[in-house]
């Protein structure tokens, strides 16, 4: 860092999702599915800080950190440059290191790497003081770095059309109850699971409809009712998750026995979101998941909650010039 320059960090919280409805239609020119989701960001969190250093870089700590790339394909570290090239009069670019400390299960269908990216925008918009930037630019620069990230932007429940990234927000009172169950070494790759989707419909001689929000999903909404919500979840992606992972079929048999009220894999999977009526039963659910459940890490949520939030902003003013040496006064 050159001498003047200030050490100011900025920390970002941002949550992780679960998919309450993923609706793929056909696959579009661009290589992408038309979908109709309706996203949900539950309190599961990966906390992301950013300050200026003599390079670009990264580094990753928490329980999934190793899985983690830490060079230039890092979400995180791709959404930082991408909003350095919209600095005004930037001249020189202004590295940053990103920090990344990792909750959300990584390739898990929780959107952890979109939700960096979405955390790394707001931390250097804040960083930066970019007032330019306004909340549609974002939305927009989000949106060209992945499906999700526009909604991690946002948070709460809300649909997803397009390709995820047209975000509406859903209007509901109250919460919902998860418990997460994140399979190790069962790692999904989201281009795989959308073409066994594709082989799956093909083989079987289905031509999707366009996808559309259901209404039986938006009432329930209205009131979060947790049995309402619970019957009108629905994952087109669960099939070819199951097919690429027999072994979740066992996982969401296993926490339907236990009492959850309802069960499925989220977005990609290969985590499974199983919905519980109350808080109560989410700890009853967990509690018997972990002691006879599949062998996975047992995490609780709740959603809806906001999207990726500056939490920290420490402010260090630069390092005064050193001063002379103050000799007798003469004359
Ligand atoms: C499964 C979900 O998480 C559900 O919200 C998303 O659809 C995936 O969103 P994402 O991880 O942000 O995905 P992107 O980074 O945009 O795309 C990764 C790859 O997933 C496939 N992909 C993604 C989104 C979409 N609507 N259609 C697709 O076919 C494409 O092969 C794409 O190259
Ligand atoms: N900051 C990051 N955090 C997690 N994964 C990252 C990050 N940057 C790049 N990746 C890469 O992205 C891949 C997908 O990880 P991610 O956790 O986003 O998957 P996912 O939750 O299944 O995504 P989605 O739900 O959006 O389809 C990982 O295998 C990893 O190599």
């Amino acid at each position: 860092m050159s001498p003047g320059t200030s050490t100011d960090s900025v920390a970002v919280r941002v949550p992780g999702k679960v998919n309450l409805e993923l609706l793929v239609g056909a696959q579009r020119e661009d290589g992408y599915h038309e979908v109709s989701t309706v996203y949900q960001a539950v309190s599961v969190y990966d906390r992301v800080t950013v300050r200026p250093a003599e390079r670009w870089s990264v580094s990753v700590t928490g329980p999934y950190a190793d899985r983690v790339p830490t060079g230039d394909s890092n979400l995180a570290l791709v959404a930082a440059k991408t909003l350095g090239r919209r600095r005004p009069r930037h001249g020189r670019s202004s590295p940053v290191h990103v920090e990344i400390d990792k909750t959300i299960p990584v390739a898990g269908g929780m959107a952890g790497g979109s939700a960096n990216a979405a955390a790394a925008l707001v931390a250097c918009r804040e960083l930066w003081q970019l007032d330019h930037v306004d909340n549609e630019l974002l939305d927009q620069i989000a949106s060209g770095l992945g499906s999700d990230v526009t909604f991690l932007l946002h948070g709460g429940t809300a649909i997803g059309s397009g390709r995820g990234e047209q975000v509406t927000p859903v209007l509901g009172r109250g919460e919902l109850h998860w418990v997460l169950w994140v399979g190790e070494g069962l790692e999904l790759s989201t281009p795989e699971v959308y073409a066994e989707c594709d082989r799956l419909r093909e083989a079987a001689g289905e031509t999707p409809p366009a996808p559309e929000p259901s209404s039986e999903l938006l009432t329930a909404l209205r009131r979060m009712d947790a049995a309402d919500v619970a019957a009108a979840l629905h994952n087109d992606l669960q099939a070819a998750a199951v097919s690429l992972r027999p072994e979740l079929a066992g996982v969401i048999e296993a926490g339907t026995e236990l009492g959850a009220l309802g069960a499925m894999v989220s977005g990609s999977g290969p985590t499974v979101a199983f919905l519980a009526g109350s808080q109560t039963e989410a700890i009853d659910l967990s509690v018997g998941l972990a002691a006879n459940g599949p062998v996975g890490d047992i995490v609780r949520a709740i959603g809806p909650v906001p999207g990726a939030q500056v939490v920290q902003h420490l402010r260090t003013p630069p390092p005064a010039p050193p001063t002379r040496p103050v000799g007798p006064v003469t004359g």
